[in-house]
């Protein structure tokens, strides 16, 4: 059964069907190796803590989970079902009423011939667009303003916690007004056995903001292993990505993930916001972070550069190496 697993879905390295291995072994044995898996970091945003926390978490995993934040669970409720509502039109309907500025896509994600079993709504975000065109971007606008304020509050509890000054020096390149963010909904229709939703990557951009619904899916790698995510409607999960890691010089790493899809599963509806900084913003290490003698690895370069190179190379490229001093 495992073997026939491992072979339904197309893998490149051994190293994810080593993981893939350790999805599904984990899939039949859930209790026994949640056990051994360790927590995936919570912050509790209104607690004194949650700045020493979220820079703990950035620095282990990459990754945490937020509770206690402040958005609307209507305005979230609202946009869901807006989208479920447009995942589930009939192929050609969806494919001829795409809610522009939105693009549309279906099981290739990028240009370089990934694929994943998903379709997905991706648009740019610009934080003046007050004027919209139509229903669906109207509301996708309402959630995505509180959700850059609340990755703005996060990135100034992590600058707290890094005693960084001034305290916006990450917050103002997502509030900046030329800030090259994004959006998208990934659905994932239910599938009939274990396949991959969306292949291992880390987001290019600052930070990442996901909420999903009660499916599951979501794994991100720790130290060689992939641990599951358990979905929470009610919170938010923040990446660090690869623009942070450069920013901090490897002090927070970008974490990598993917989503697998397995039996019985219900539709997974992600929606994410990526906070990426003006485009001709310099991505280099901030200075106050380096000690003494400390060097940058990578060469300096502009968002635009680094998006520009991002797009040429598929999903699990090391996205930096091109920009590292020395070549590995
Ligand atoms: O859909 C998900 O849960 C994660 C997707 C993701 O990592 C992405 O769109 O960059
Ligand atoms: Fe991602």
């Amino acid at each position: 059964m495992l073997h026939i697993l491992l072979t339904e879905i197309s893998v490149s390295s051994i190293r994810s069907q080593v993981s893939l291995f350790l999805t599904t072994f984990q899939a039949t044995t859930m209790v026994a190796f949640n056990d051994n898996f360790p927590c995936i970091p919570v912050v509790d945003l209104s607690q004194n803590s949650a700045s020493s926390l979220i820079v703990e978490a950035c620095e282990s995993f990459g990754f945490f989970q937020v509770k206690n934040h402040d958005i609307s669970t209507d305005i979230i409720t609202t946009l869901e079902a807006k989208a479920f509502a447009f995942f589930e039109l009939p192929q050609s309907a969806k494919e001829k009423d795409v809610p522009r500025p939105f693009c549309y896509n279906t099981n290739s994600i990028g240009r370089r011939g990934d694929t994943g079993c998903l379709e997905y709504l991706l648009t740019s975000v610009s934080n003046s667009d007050n004027i919209h065109s139509n229903d669906f971007l109207t509301l996708a606008n309402i959630y995505i303003s509180p959700i850059r304020k609340m990755a703005c509050q996060i990135l100034e509890l992590m600058a707290d916690g890094l005693k960084l000054e001034p305290r916006n020096v990450l917050s103002r390149l997502l509030s900046d007004d030329k800030s090259d963010s994004r959006f998208r909904i990934n659905y994932y229709p239910p599938c009939a056995g274990m396949e991959l939703g969306f292949g291992e990557h880390t987001d290019p951009q600052i930070i990442s903001v996901l909420r999903s619904n009660a499916a599951s899916g979501l794994q991100i790698l720790k130290d060689g292993i992939w641990i599951p995510v358990p979905p929470d409607p009610s919170s938010f999960y923040i990446n660090v990505d690869d623009c942070l890691q450069v920013m901090t010089n490897g002090r927070f790493k970008s974490v990598k993930h993917k989503v697998i899809l397995s039996e019985n599963w219900k539709q997974r509806l992600s929606m994410i916001y990526f906070g990426g900084p003006p485009l001709s913003a310099k991505i280099a290490p901030i200075s106050s972070l380096m000690k003494d003698e400390e060097e940058s690895p990578y060469k300096e370069f502009t968002w635009s550069e680094f998006t520009t190179s991002v797009a040429n190379t598929r999903l699990d490229f090391d996205r930096l190496s091109p920009f590292l001093k020395s070549p590995n």
